[in-house]
């Protein structure tokens, strides 16, 4: 039986490019349906009813939801490059650096990104704390998280070089300078130059003039979000 692979996503998303750089790395032929955030298609809401949110991955008409959950399964899913450790421990410590980069990082560079003036110093200084941590954790000695090559903690902190950018290009901020996070630096410089990230990542123009003209939106549901 010939197997059928669909990506709901959306070009804009981080987490939806996480799954396309999975797929990519595996070699799995997909077909890639692009989905409108402002005006969700009925085929998102059937397959993801609960969080009516892209990334799904619909393979042979089954969906998975969850950029987290979706890593896993096309790393179980298709043999070929490795996305998560074969170790049992080492692949807990991986599940344990996506979670952290989901709920902390992500969650704080958001915020820093889009919540209000007032909440904004704050927001800036807890992504900080939670950047330095995994800069420490890169100063261990590795290239990428995942080692020699970049496994799915890499693919997971796309987040960190999308919302950083964003906060430089579109808010005006700078997080991470690089005197302070010489070792993310390095990171976000050495990932974003992998073949399969720089064929796949949006024109940064393209990606900064969407977030700028959409700044009010996300303002709006930020403050929906933050209250
Ligand atoms: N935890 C989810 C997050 C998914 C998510 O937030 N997707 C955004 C795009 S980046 C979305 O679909 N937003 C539409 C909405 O919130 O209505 C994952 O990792 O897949």
């Amino acid at each position: 039986m010939t197997e059928e692979v669909k990506l709901i996503g959306a070009w804009v998303s981080p987490v939806s490019l996480r799954v396309e750089l999975a797929l990519k790395l595996k070699g799995v032929k997909y077909e890639y349906i692009d989905e409108d955030l402002s005006n969700k298609s009925p085929l998102l809401l059937k397959y993801n009813p609960i969080h009516k949110k892209v990334p799904v991955l619909l393979h042979n008409g089954k969906p998975i939801a969850e950029s987290a959950v979706i890593l896993e399964y096309i790393d179980e899913t298709w043999k070929g490059y490795q996305l998560l450790p074969e170790d049992p421990y080492e692949r807990a410590v991986t599940r344990f650096w996506v979670k952290f980069i989901d709920e902390k990082c992500n969650a704080t560079l958001w915020r820093a990104c889009w919540s209000e003036a007032s909440e904004q110093e704050k927001a800036i200084e807890e992504a900080r704390e939670n950047l330095k941590i995994l800069e420490n954790e890169l100063k261990k000695g590795k290239k990428f998280f995942g080692g020699d090559n970049i496994g799915s903690v890499d693919i997971a902190a796309i987040y960190i070089a999308f919302w950083v950018g964003v906060l430089q290009e579109v808010v005006g901020i700078s997080l991470m300078d690089e005197e302070k996070f010489p070792v993310l630096h390095k990171w976000i410089e050495e990932f974003i130059n992998c073949d399969v990230v720089k064929e796949n990542l949006p024109p940064r123009d393209k990606l900064f003039a969407y977030y700028q003209g959409h700044k009010e939106t996300i303002y709006a549901i930020a403050s929906r979000f933050y209250k």
